[in-house]
This record gives C-alpha cells, structure tokens and sequence, in this order.
C-alpha cells in the first residue's frame, strides 16, 4: 500500500518534471499562429534533419543540406521541430551532438525563404517557432553538444548556444552575422548567449559581427574545447569521447544532472531550488542509489 503510492507520488513528480520541460515559450495567447507558419515552411522543401540513436545512448543529429551550407530550409525547420519530439519522448537518452553535413555547421535560415516570409507576420510566427523548437532542445534532458565544423552563422550560430557545450575543429568559426542582414538574433541566441559569455562579450559579438575561432571561443568561454582534428569522421568521433566522458553511467542520474542544471539555467533560485528536490526525489532510493548503497564506493 505505502509503496505503491510512493510509486504514484513519484509517477506524477516525472510527469510534472516532463510537462514542465515541454511547456513552449509561445502559443496563440502571444499571436502566435502555428498551423499558418507549419503551412509557409512546406512550401519551402530541401535538405533534411537526420537523427541516429546509438545504443550509448548518444543521440547524432545531423544538418543535412551540404549544398547551401547546411542553412535551413521550411521543411528542415519543420522536421527539428520533430526531430526534438522524438528526442523528448528517447527515455533511454542520455547525450546529443548536433553537427553539419560536409565539414560545415550551418549558415542561418535559407536565404530563399527569409526573403518569401519578410513580412512582419510571418517573420514573427517563424521567430516564435525557432524560439519554441530550440527552447525544448535547450530543455531535453540530454547533455547536448554543438560540433561545429567550418561555419556557424546567424540562425547556425544562434543554433549552437541552444547546447550546452560547444566543441570546435581547427579553422571554424562562429559569427553573428545578423546585423549585416539589418537583424538581431531571432530564434533566442541573444539571450543564450549573453547567458554564456556575458552581456560585455555578448554585446561585442553581436554588433561587431565578429567572427569567433576556435581560440577566440576557448577565452570567451563559448567552447569547451578545440578539437585535433578537422576531418568530419573524425571530428565526430572526437566528438562522441569527449561527450561520452559525461554520459557514463545510469540514464536516470545523467538525465537528472541535466534537469538540475536546465532548471537552474532557467528558473528564479527559489523556483529552481524546489525542482531540484523533485528531481531529487526521483532518483533517491531508486536502483542507481540503492545499487552504489550496496557497493559502497570510495572516490579516491
Ligand atoms: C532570422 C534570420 C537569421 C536567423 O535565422 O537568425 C538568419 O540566419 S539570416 C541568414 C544568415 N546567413 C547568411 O546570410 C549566410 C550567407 N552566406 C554566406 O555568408 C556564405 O555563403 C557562407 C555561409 C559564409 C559560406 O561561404 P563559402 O564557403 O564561400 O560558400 P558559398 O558562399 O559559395 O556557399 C555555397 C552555396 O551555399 C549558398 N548559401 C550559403 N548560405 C546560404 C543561406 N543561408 N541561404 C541560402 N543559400 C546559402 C550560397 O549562396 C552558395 O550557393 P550558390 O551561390 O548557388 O553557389
């Protein structure tokens, strides 16, 4: 009887942690008109979103459409929106790199389209939808890594501060290009990045236009780490051990350190401090705990 409703206790503590975490910034309350922009994007087709789940529980999402420097069509942007659902719904997921096909990161939005939907309404439902699709990728509770090869401009750039780490090849860059299109930063990667690198260095980088390497990255604290290689096998693999370092371990307690962090990330302290509990709840006497109970470690 008793634990049966700590198992409901515990059972509804994960739903409200999930339904927390896929609460979207924007709906119709805000303007925001989802059906009228999912209809525009069709009408924009080209490239793909791949999305591989590795048996590690490493997830490999990969921008495919090497011929316009991966930039994002309509229908890409619609299949992110997918891609993310069914990373959301990957219980056994413990990490995520998102990387460029052909040696490139991205190049923002396709050109094409941003210029199809440059009136006001449009521009602000697909503003309103970038912002929602990368807000859920910032929240999965995944440790999710930006591999950025070749170029990262504009939306590619604003892409890669929805992770939680940067990693970069030798010779990438990574650029705010947008006030030479007469722009800010629309799909979030204003506020993510003054969150990274400060309001100072944040400031610079976005009315400067200035382009980010792998150097400049390390001492801005934008990237974790440059990678050896530039080769996009490689670099992938480079990639996936760099991340795996994080993800060892049982997917309850990775998710968990994720969910803790996000909601630190994200909440006013004493909002944050009571998700933790919950998250704490979640995973106190649970098999990970009671198994290491039983080992009793000792971290020399
Ligand atoms: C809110 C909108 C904003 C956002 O979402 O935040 C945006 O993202 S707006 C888009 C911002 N991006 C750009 O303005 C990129 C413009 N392109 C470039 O600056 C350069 O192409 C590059 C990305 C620096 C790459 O240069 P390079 O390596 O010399 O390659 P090419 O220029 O020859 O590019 C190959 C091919 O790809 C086309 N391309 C590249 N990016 C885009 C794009 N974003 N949209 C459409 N097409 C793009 C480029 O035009 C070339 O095609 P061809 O001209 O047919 O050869």
């Amino acid at each position: 009887m008793v634990l049966s409703m700590w198992k409901n206790l515990l059972q509804t503590t994960k739903e409200k942690i999930i339904q927390q975490r896929r609460m979207s910034l924007y709906s119709q309350a805000h303007g925001y008109e989802e059906e009228l922009i999912k209809k525009k994007f069709q009408e924009f087709a080209g490239g793909s979103i791949n999305l591989s789940k590795e048996d590690n529980g490493i997830g490999i999402l990969t921008l495919n459409n090497p011929k316009l420097m991966n930039a994002f069509t309509g229908t890409m942007m619609l299949e992110l929106q997918e891609r993310v659902t069914e990373l959301e719904n990957w219980k056994e997921g413990k990490g995520l790199i998102i990387y460029g096909a052909g040696n490139t990161f991205c190049s923002g939005s396709d050109l094409n389209v941003v210029k199809a939907i440059s009136n006001s309404q449009d521009g602000m439902n697909m503003c309103m939808f970038m912002q929602n699709t990368l807000t859920r990728l910032m929240r999965l509770p995944l440790i999710s890594v930006a591999l950025v090869q070749g170029k990262a401009i504009g939306g590619g750039a604003e892409l890669t501060t929805a992770c939680d780490f940067r990693l970069m090849t030798p010779g990438s860059e990574i650029r705010f290009v947008h006030k030479f299109m007469g722009l800010v930063p629309g799909w979030g990667g204003g506020a993510r990045l003054m969150r990274i690198v400060g309001s100072g260095a944040a400031l610079q980088l976005l009315s400067g236009a200035i382009r980010v390497d792998p150097e400049r990255a390390l001492r801005l604290g934008l990237s974790e780490e440059t990678l050896s290689s530039s080769d996009e096998a490689a670099a992938l693999e480079e990639a996936r051990a760099w991340l795996s370092q994080h993800t060892e371990g049982p997917a309850s307690v990775i998710r968990a350190a994720k969910e803790v962090v996000a909601v630190g990330r994200e909440l006013p302290m004493e909002a944050a401090l009571r998700t933790e509990k919950d998250i704490f709840g979640t995973l106190w006497g649970g098999p990970a705990n009671l198994q290491a109970l039983a080992r009793r470690p000792k971290h020399k």
